[in-house]
């Protein structure tokens, strides 16, 4: 229906609560299967403008649109909350907080949504949270409830979470985050397998060396527009903004 270059196609968007315009006319367009990073400090919309792609934080004005439907549109009431289930359906989401149900195995936790959303049995679901579970590397850990599990082991369960709807696109609002330095690094892993298997993926991430060896473009935000953006290879070597200069300066050094 849509050629590759408008999988994920935002439109001018903006967004402002109360006189605080926090997105300014933000438009871009990411290929079914590039990886994009956002970047920039805090406060500048990053997650603000992640969240109004499947809507949890609806635009002021302008467009969100994905594999050639739009995802905000103007519907009546129960139209609308119809359609937009359907959309999230195709929008996997990952959070800082990994916001699993405590009172549920890592089975369950995984499961839930396909029998709920989509029918299937209890057999299908587990076989279906079995299959994504072991993706992430949490097979042995299935029946484990979320206490019993490490950080980075509960962000691999909500990502096998979101995989389990097998969505269209992954959005993943600083990740690793909550995470304590040695946990980072096998959620980064399994989002760089996602990344060779060709998801299509937004990420709001602070973390430089990750934006640069699994992303195919950044974005630099700040102050809710996009400043700048390009290939980390690019971006990171040759930034034309003092801007941007200016963030990359503070962070890349940070990492090394
Ligand atoms: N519900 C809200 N009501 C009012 N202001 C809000 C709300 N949510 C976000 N903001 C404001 O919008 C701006 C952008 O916030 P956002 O969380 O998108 O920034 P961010 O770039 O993701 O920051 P961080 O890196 O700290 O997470 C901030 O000034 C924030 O205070």
């Amino acid at each position: 229906m849509t050629d590759k270059q408008d999988f994920v196609d935002i439109r001018h968007a903006q967004k402002s609560y109360g006189n605080l315009e926090v997105l300014k006319d933000i438009s871009l367009k990411v290929k079914r299967g590039q990886i994009v990073a956002i970047i920039g400090p805090s406060g500048s919309g990053k997650s603000t403008l992640l969240r109004a792609i499947n809507d949890l934080d609806p635009l002021t004005k302008g467009e969100i649109w994905l594999d050639g439907v739009q995802v905000n549109k103007k519907l009546p009431h129960r139209q609308y909350e119809k359609h937009i289930n359907e959309m999230r359906q195709q929008i996997g989401m990952v959070f800082q907080h990994f916001n699993l149900f405590p009172h549920m195995t890592a089975r369950d936790n995984v499961a839930m949504a396909p029998k709920m959303l989509k029918g299937l049995s209890k057999e299908e679901a587990d076989k279906l949270a079995e299959e994504q579970l072991d993706k992430v590397g949490m097979l042995e850990r299935i029946d484990y409830y979320p206490s019993q599990l490490s950080g980075g082991q509960k962000q691999r369960v909500a990502i096998a979470r979101a995989l389990a709807m097998h969505p269209k696109l992954m959005l993943f609002d600083e990740a690793t985050s909550a995470l304590d330095p040695e946990l980072v690094d096998e959620v980064n892993q399994v989002m760089k397998k996602l990344a060779e298997e060709d998801m299509t993926m937004i990420i709001v991430t602070h973390e430089m060396d990750f934006a640069a060896s699994v992303c195919d473009r950044v974005l630099f935000m700040d102050q809710g527009v996009v400043v700048e953006e390009g290939p980390p290879e690019v971006l990171f070597k040759n930034p034309t903004k003092a801007r941007t200069r200016e963030f990359l300066g503070k962070h890349l050094g940070a990492n090394k």
